[in-house]
């Protein structure tokens, strides 16, 4: 089974309500409401596929699991109001690590002022946890995936690959001099990018995906969901300086496959791009250009990588939930 494939087997053909404005198929589904669009997504991290002891304490693992949650949120352009947890907790879990992950979870939860409101709890063999978050939306402004058009700016907000080489660090595969501090940090305790996509509101047109799997996934999803080709140029895609001191396979594996630095990867009008950067800029991030949209049917390839004067497919190769 590949979680991809399993998706689209599931899929219904059409909806029977007509309130569901966006059901399968992008970071979070899209009810109507009167006065506005109700944003929900799902996430589920599992203890020795997510996490680990070695990689992530237990305040963290709440704090990551709703981090995740909320960046699905951020990548549809809503505003969190609420949120539910199930849990499936071992039988040797301590109640001070259950209430370490609750404090973890809260401690964002403050930041987003949102609210716990319900849940589910199992006692079974291994630690999962599940986030379920609310928000709204206005009408017709969820930055869904299939937003982009031939002649957009691609960017990109953060630096990729920074998470990937922090969990690198905590299973000892890395060293580093220094930053190492930073790079763990950006693995355990992730930003969801809430208040920059909020941002955006005023603008008509805009996609979005948030960067769990990899760019070389979101960048194809987008594609994919729009029928059109996105040109990604090698020398532009961010990343921290630190990076770069390791070897170029591996850099190249980090920034396009490492994964979870849950950074928003996006296409908007050319004419808006200027305000994207605005935006950035109020929020204190980092904005990049990656590339730009265009037609797909002399392609035949959701993405191609711009790099040292060729350009090349860049096969989807995100992490994949397989069996
Ligand atoms: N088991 C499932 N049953 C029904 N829908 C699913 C299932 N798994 C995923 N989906 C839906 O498939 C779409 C893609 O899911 P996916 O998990 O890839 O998105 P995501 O939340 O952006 O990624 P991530 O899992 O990395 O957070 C979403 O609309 C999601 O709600
Ligand atoms: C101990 C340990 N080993 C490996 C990884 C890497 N990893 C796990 S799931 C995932 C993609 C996102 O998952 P999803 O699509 O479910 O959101 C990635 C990059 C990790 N975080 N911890
Ligand atoms: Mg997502
Ligand atoms: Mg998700
Ligand atoms: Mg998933």
């Amino acid at each position: 089974m590949d979680e991809f494939k399993f998706i689209d087997s599931i899929t219904q053909d059409y909806y029977r309500q007509g309130s569901v404005v966006k059901g399968i198929g992008d970071d979070a589904a899209i009810m109507r409401h009167p006065y506005h669009d109700i944003v929900t997504a799902v996430d589920t991290m599992v203890d020795g596929i997510h996490f680990s002891k070695d990689t992530v304490p237990p305040f963290y693992v709440g704090y990551r699991t709703l981090a995740a949650n909320l960046s699905d949120m951020a990548a549809m352009g809503g505003l969190p109001t609420a949120y539910m947890i199930s849990l499936v907790v071992p039988k040797d879990y301590s109640n001070d690590e259950l209430k370490e992950i609750y404090q973890g979870m809260d401690t964002l939860a403050r930041d987003y002022h949102i609210d716990l409101i319900g849940g589910d709890t199992v006692i079974g063999d291994q630690l999962v946890v599940t986030v379920t978050i609310f928000g709204t939306v206005e009408k017709n402004r969820a930055r869904l995936r299939s937003h982009a058009k031939p002649g957009d700016v691609v960017f990109v907000t953060g630096t990729l690959g920074d998470s990937r080489l922090g969990l690198a660090l905590l299973l000892n595969e890395e060293t580093l001099s220094e930053d190492q501090a930073y790079f763990i940090g950006r693995h355990q305790q992730p930003t969801p990018r809430i208040h920059f996509a909020r941002e955006l509101s005023s603008l008509k047109r805009v996609a979005l995906n948030d960067v769990s799997d990899g760019i070389s996934s979101e960048a194809a999803e987008i594609a994919k969901a729009s029928h059109v080709t996105l040109i990604l140029d090698d020398d532009m895609i961010p990343i921290h300086e630190r990076l770069e001191e390791l070897d170029e396979d591996k850099v190249t594996d980090y920034k396009y496959n490492g994964g979870e630095d849950f950074e928003l990867i996006g296409t908007v009008p050319i004419k808006d791009f200027p305000y994207v950067l605005e935006a950035a800029k109020k929020h204190q991030i980092k904005l990049s250009k990656i590339g730009t949209v265009i037609d797909d049917e002399k392609t035949n390839a959701h993405v191609l990588l711009s790099k040292q004067g060729t350009l090349k497919p860049l096969k989807k190769s995100g992490y994949t939930h397989k069996n």
